[in-house]
């Protein structure tokens, strides 16, 4: 097929591969001109180089000439309507080199470094089977390296007595059921005697809450207070971050001196920001103003939201944070890797780091665990405590995480409290008129009334009630156009809206009508607005003014400020990583979609904290849960 991608003077394999839609037009012309600058003229060699740049963009930092023939190609976002986006292509009629004979061609290609050692000069790097970009491989080792070095460090100095003392007030492990280890507990001492911690974990499990006690700890066993940091990927998750660790304050206040005053004097005046401003990131250029030479001046850092970070920023993190800093990494590992390339925190969380001796000894020690017990630098919370005891969208997270779809199934077939499964025995194009979408309508109009009403009551307590409304309930899409993509189901809720509700759309100033749900799809550090932030048309004396939340404050922004907006009825799940919602309505992509994961459908479902609507054929749903993301990288064998 010819279409805008198709290269017509391409020829040989690059040609096929490129008709058949698995290369780019980019990644044609980006192979051919490195080939001739180097003067390397094996075809196979010049594939691989324009499926390792090809490659990248489906997130994986290299390519296994064994097994790349087996990965999942997709064509690009299709946004017309009625059509299908993002379909899989069929790859196995290509031809393929014989893979023995392709290591062989690449090893003594002049376009390759062969293993870990020297500078390389070279544009790929051939380590351990794997084919890199030079630059992706030197960002992979010095991760590693930075990781590795931090692993090894002595223990930090603190006084046993004193964080015994402390952890012993802050992390009683009360209300954890009979018999489960608290975690928690673990996380704080291996942080605060540790130079790297990852703290995985769920959602409700308590992470943020853990990471405002450490500080609070943290903040009693330094001599002198220490400089903390808050950083997250994106500006939503580094604005959630704030709010949910001032919000930790009110709990220490019922603990009494010094807790009630740390909580007052330091959480509650920390502030978030995301890690491209933390770093110093210039204007349109790669360039951090922080880095080796230029380090950060912070004693702790915390990063959350660790699995949006993608390898090349967690390259440049490590680069700058001073060895002697404590680094605390929090995530989830099972939610969706970052956009660009790199699975960092599922592949970090899945070392096995080395310790300096005595490590697990005091970690143990303060933690009153089995040193055996202990992998230093990681510590998983399991317990969940914002869901009640019979959650089915806990129940069903778990089944998901553990890739078991019967059981995945069953409980949305069960109607446990929170759950609704609207099952389709068909294509989602042919059900959108049917009576099955009646819940969610019904919801939408709900939640869209009450939006609706206090956007266009002025005042700043109706603000706060849009802004509660707006994330009341979302509709997430895998996808971005075609039947099963947020352009349709926007347009769909949107018709609903003006049909249900008087004045819908017509009240406000023209697009800027109160209630109207807005998307910032641009980043404007100058304005402090944040690519995937969100927000509501509100009604003030001065005319309409787009309303953001900013942890327990509001910020106002006028219309003209706003050139990067979009009406967002409807979201894709990538870009609600790091929200949550009350209740939101999955849809399922298709059976033949490449974007269906078992990542995907987790990161929807627990974007919930109380009723999640799930609307796709089963058959869509046991396919996502038993295709796990795979995303090629080196650094979980190396680490
Ligand atoms: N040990 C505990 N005892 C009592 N309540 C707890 C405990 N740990 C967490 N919680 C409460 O459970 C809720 C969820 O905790 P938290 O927000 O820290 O989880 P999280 O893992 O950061 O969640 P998410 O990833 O979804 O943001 C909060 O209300 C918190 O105060």
């Amino acid at each position: 097929m010819i279409s805008a991608e198709t290269v017509l003077d391409a020829t040989g394999l690059l040609a096929e591969f490129n008709t058949a839609g698995v290369l780019r037009a980019a990644d044609v012309h980006t192979a051919r001109r490195i080939a001739e600058l180097a003067g390397e003229t094996e075809e196979s060699v010049i594939l691989a180089l324009a499926l390792t740049v090809r490659a990248l963009s489906g997130g994986s930092v290299c390519i296994d000439p064994l097994t790349v023939h087996a990965d999942v190609f997709e064509t690009d976002a299709a946004d017309a309507p009625g059509q299908s986006a993002e379909q899989t292509l069929a790859t196995e009629d290509l031809p393929w080199p014989q893979p023995q004979q392709w290591l062989t061609d690449l090893t003594s290609s002049r376009l390759v470094t062969v293993d870990a050692g020297g500078v390389g000069e070279r544009p790929l790097r051939l380590v351990g089977g794997k084919l890199y970009l030079e630059r992706y491989w030197r960002q992979e080792d010095q991760v590693r390296r930075e990781l590795q070095q931090r692993w090894i460090g002595e223990p930090q100095q603190v006084s046993a007595t004193a964080l015994r003392a402390g952890l012993d007030q802050l992390f009683t492990g009360q209300g954890l059921p009979p018999g489960v280890p608290d975690q928690q507990r673990l996380a704080a001492a291996m942080s605060v005697l540790g130079r790297v911690t990852v703290i995985s974990g769920g959602p409700g499990t308590g992470k943020t809450r853990t990471v405002a006690r450490i500080l609070a700890l943290l903040h009693t066993l330094s001599p002198r207070p220490p400089r903390i940091a808050l950083a997250a990927p994106t500006g939503k998750a580094a604005a959630r971050l704030e709010s949910s660790v001032r919000g930790e304050a009110t709990g220490l206040a019922v603990l009494g001196q010094p807790w009630d005053r740390v909580g007052r004097d330091v959480l509650d005046r920390l502030q978030a920001t995301t890690l491209h401003r933390l770093l110093g990131a210039g204007y349109q250029t790669n360039r951090m103003r922080h880095h080796a030479t230029n380090p950060l001046p912070h004693d702790i850092l915390v990063v959350d939201e660790m699995s949006m970070v993608p390898l090349t920023m967690m390259s440049r993190l490590l680069d700058a944070v001073r060895p002697d800093a404590r680094l605390i990494l929090v995530g989830d590992p099972d939610q969706l890797t970052s956009v660009e390339a790199g699975a960092v925190l599922a592949d970090i969380t899945r070392a096995q780091p080395a310790a300096p001796v005595g490590m697990a000894e005091q970690v143990a020690a303060a933690a009153r665990r089995d040193p055996a017990e202990i992998v230093p630098g990681q510590v998983t919370l399991q317990h969940t405590w914002r869901f009640s005891g019979d959650s089915g969208i806990d129940r069903l997270a778990q089944a998901v995480r553990h890739g078991d779809a019967d059981a995945a199934l069953a409980t949305l077939r069960s109607g446990a409290e929170g759950l609704l499964f609207t099952e389709l025995d068909s294509p989602i194009a042919d059900a959108l008129a049917t009576p099955q979408l009646q819940a969610l309508r019904r919801r939408v109009i709900e939640a869209g009334r009450v939006l609706h009403e206090a956007a266009r009551t002025p005042g700043e307590a109706s603000t706060r009630r849009a802004l509660e409304a707006l994330d009341s309930h979302r509709v997430l899409c895998a996808h971005r156009g075609g039947p099963y993509g947020v352009s349709r189901w926007g347009r769909l809720i949107q018709s609903w809206l003006v049909e249900a509700i008087d004045g819908y759309g017509l009240d406000g100033d023209g697009e800027w009508y109160y209630g109207r749900p807005l998307m910032i799809t641009r980043n404007d550090a100058e304005a402090g607005l944040y690519n995937g932030d969100t927000g509501v048309v509100v009604a003030t004396p001065n005319g309409p003014r787009a309303a953001f939340a900013r942890g327990t404050s509001i910020a106002l922004h006028s219309p003209l400020q706003l050139d990067a907006a979009e009406t967002v009825h409807a979201m894709t799940v990538h870009k609600s990583q790091g929200s949550q919602f009350r209740s939101l309505t999955l849809i399922v992509p298709p059976l033949d979609s490449p974007l269906l994961t078992r990542e995907l459908f987790y990161t929807g479902v627990t974007r919930a904290s109380d009723e999640v609507e799930v609307i796709g054929e089963a058959a869509a749903i046991v396919k996502a849960i038993q295709r796990p993301a795979n995303r090629a990288s080196g650094l979980r064998e190396r680490l």
